[in-house]
């Protein structure tokens, strides 16, 4: 059905790989990937790629044998000549190491970008980068997805009254600006500080919650500090509710517990990291119809501007 076409998965990103295959209508392809006794990793196409369009799909997400495969998948494709590796990477990892905020630090994400690119990848597919600018740490194309274009439909259905989006830091402020503009709603935002890694020092909120239903739009869960602090604190400022959509669930730590015990109403996460424990406040959505559809389009050397929320309020507004 799409000639010289293969898609491949890394072990990381095995169950959501299987969901794009399945929506993209092709197989994955057969790789062996092991782990030596000594913990070093070995890949190997089963079957020829020459001359072929190879997507490579995984998640870079902690331990970094996910990268490594990654690269030496890429660097495999290449020797074997196949004609475009595609790095389909749903999460990014090291993405929050993205500027040199304090002497003697390293740029984690450039230089993990600079490793992909060296091992010859050609074009990346990724989602919700921690920063937007760490596209321009890649010399080749990326198609940078957004995936309020899952979300959207899921905070239609609730049909929230006084629904107010909120940004739980700076971070997140042009994220949600959209997202406000396009249910035509208010957003707010909570100024968060930290001093060390995985601590928040301080945090206030900036705007009027009063009596609304808060929407909380994040890119990443870690521990859940950010979104569980500024839960409590949107509710004790007199919010009615307050639910989350975060893309990416990292949660390492006590973060399922964390977010369980909150305040918030519930967490719908996408399946980006796959999840370890089931828990009732956290959700899963599925972001495989996107990427399927992102790769039929760089396969077909078509714009991918559609699955874009601008383009939704391109449709509302025609429609009115
Ligand atoms: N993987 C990481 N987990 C926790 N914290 C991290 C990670 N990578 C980098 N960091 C720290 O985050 C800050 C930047 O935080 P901002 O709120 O964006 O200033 C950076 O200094 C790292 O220490
Ligand atoms: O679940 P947690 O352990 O709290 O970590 C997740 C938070 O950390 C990152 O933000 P960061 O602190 O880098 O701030 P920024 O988004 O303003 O850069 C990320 O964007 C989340 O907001
Ligand atoms: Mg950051
Ligand atoms: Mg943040």
């Amino acid at each position: 059905m799409h000639p010289n076409v293969k898609l491949f998965s890394g072990t990381g990103s095995q169950y959501l790989a299987k969901q794009i295959a399945l929506r993209f209508g092709e197989p994955l392809g057969k790789i062996n990937i092991q782990k030596f006794s000594d913990g070093e990793i070995g890949v190997e196409y089963v079957e020829s790629i020459r001359g072929q369009f190879v997507f490579l799909i995984q998640s870079t997400f902690s331990p970094t044998d996910n990268l490594m495969e990654l690269l030496l998948m890429i660097d495999a494709a290449k020797r074997a000549s196949a004609d475009k590796v595609i790095a389909v990477i749903p999460y990014y990892g090291y993405a929050r190491q993205d500027r040199k905020d304090k002497p003697r630090v390293a740029i984690g994400s450039k230089l993990v970008a600079n490793m992909i690119v060296a091992a010859g990848a050609d074009r990346i597919i990724t989602m919700d980068l921690h920063a937007p600018q760490i596209q321009g740490y890649f010399d080749i194309p990326v198609d940078h997805l957004d995936s309020s274009a899952i979300y959207i439909p899921y905070i239609e259905d609730l049909d929230l009254e006084n629904l107010t989006f909120a940004a739980p830091d700076v971070g997140s402020a042009n994220r949600i600006r959209e997202i406000a503009s396009y249910f035509e709603v208010d957003m707010v935002i909570c100024d968060k500080h930290r001093r060390r890694a995985n601590e928040i020092a301080s945090m206030v909120v900036i705007g009027d919650v009063t009596n609304r239903n808060i929407v909380l739009i994040d890119d990443i869960c870690d521990t859940g500090g950010t979104l569980c602090k500024s839960a409590g604190l949107l509710l004790e400022k007199g919010a009615r509710s307050v639910r989350a959509f975060c893309t990416h669930p990292v949660l390492s730590n006590n973060a399922y517990e964390n977010i369980q015990n909150s305040v918030l109403e519930e967490l719908v996460v996408c399946d980006t990291i796959p999840i370890q424990k089931k828990v009732d406040k956290i959700k899963v959505v599925s972001v495989a119809d996107l990427f399927a559809v992102a790769i039929r389009n760089a396969y077909e050397n078509k714009s991918i501007n559609s699955l874009f929320i601008r383009s939704k309020m391109h449709k509302k507004n025609l429609a009115n």
